[in-house]
């Protein structure tokens, strides 16, 4: 099996792997890439299609990992050297926990400060001002989600959070989004919107490199994208909840990508494949990034999109602020061809990444439920 294994990468990627026990370490044109991976019988080897990285596909059960991974993203956007170590890490905790770190990301910090007391302004607003942007009313997930609006988790009671969402409006198409009232809350928030979108962007060249397909293969299938910057506001758990009530229920996110921005004060859990929650407390500055479900179904489940919840045991009031990177609605998610086995079928048919939203939201969210 190992020496078969190590013909084959050779022949697919002009390089050298070097198998030892039962770890392999795969070089490519002289750089050492990612992959240490335990060899086992659920090991299979990708198409490679693309430039000449091949693709593995790890065992669904090898993770025991203690904490998130940090990747340094450092010089990403001059592209050589720190690009290809950047999409080696990237690729790496992609197809492992499907969480990260991310630190020099770019994205200034006094705008991700002002987009939180921007947030806090919001939600001290009386529910009733809040209420006149309410979901229900504005559509298209936007507007203002109150307290137990969302089951992230539908077979647990309501999540012990609200929420406000915006999306990208096209220039040349009716603005959908509803703003309150707040002195800068607009501007502010549209600012933060294109500077994540951006920076998603940038995370994307990295795994475009990883995949082996053409660093700029997600740049026009962004460009109208279906991203929504969320603020959250959670409570602290109270005492007299409902068994399962928490402040965000179990789930594994939809989009592409998650940018997750959140305050000093802890409550993100993620799960480990060995079923384990393991704590992803805030390190000022640095974002939590992780992988949803798209990307997942577009990898053919190389990357994979981990469940997670919040508890916000704390005792204090907590805000986050995720923006979560989904494609233009009509951008075809199809399985990348790298990241299918030799002679095997992808394990989903393609799909619109709307039909693909659509089809989760409509899972989570008590307006859409009952209107349908
Ligand atoms: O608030 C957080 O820390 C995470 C929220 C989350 O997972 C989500 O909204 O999808
Ligand atoms: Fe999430």
């Amino acid at each position: 099996m190992s020496a078969l294994i190590a013909g084959h990468l050779r022949r697919r990627s002009r390089g050298v792997a070097v198998l030892s026990g039962r770890s392999a370490i795969l070089w490519c044109r002289g750089r050492k890439l990612w992959h240490r991976l335990r060899v086992s019988a659920g090991l299979e080897l990708g198409r490679a299609t693309g430039r000449d990285a091949p693709v593995v596909t790890p065992p669904r059960r090898w993770n025991t990992m203690q904490a998130l991974p940090i990747i340094d993203l450092d010089g990403l956007s001059g592209g050589g050297a720190a690009l290809d170590r950047i999409a080696g890490e990237i690729g790496a905790a992609c197809r492992s926990i499907g969480f990260f770190y991310v630190r020099g990301h770019g994205v200034p910090e006094r705008l991700i400060a002002a987009v939180f007391e921007q947030a806090a302004a919001f939600f001290a607003l009386p529910v009733e001002q809040k209420a006149v942007i309410d979901m229900g009313l504005v559509g298209d997930n936007r507007g203002y989600v109150a307290m137990r609006g969302e089951a992230l988790d539908p077979s647990r009671p309501p999540d012990l959070k609200e929420g406000f969402n915006l999306g990208f409006d096209p220039p040349d198409r009716p603005a959908r989004n509803a703003f309150p009232d707040l002195p800068g809350f607009r501007g502010t928030m549209l600012a933060y919107f294109a500077e994540a979108q951006a920076l998603g962007l940038r995370l994307h060249r990295a795994i475009a490199r990883d995949l082996g397909i053409a660093e700029d293969f997600f740049e026009p299938l962004f460009d109208r994208p279906m991203s929504t910057l969320r603020l959250l506001h959670y409570p602290p758990q109270p005492p007299a909840a409902e068994a399962g009530q928490i402040g965000a229920g179990e789930h594994t996110d939809y989009g592409n990508l998650t940018l997750l921005m959140t305050d000093a004060v802890g409550g993100l859990e993620v799960r480990t494949r060995a079923g384990k929650w393991l704590a992803a407390p805030p390190i000022p500055g640095a974002y939590v990034v992780n992988i949803g479900d798209c990307l997942m179904r577009w990898t053919n489940d190389v990357y994979v999109s981990t469940p997670h919840r919040v508890v916000n045991r704390t005792g204090r009031e907590r805000y986050s602020v995720p923006f979560f990177l989904d494609p233009n609605p009509d951008a075809p998610v199809a399985a990348i061809p790298s990241c299918v086995p030799v002679g095997a079928a992808p394990k989903y048919p393609p799909i619109t990444a709307r039909a693909h939203l659509t089809e989760k939201l409509d899972a989570s969210y008590a307006h859409r439920r009952t209107r349908s």
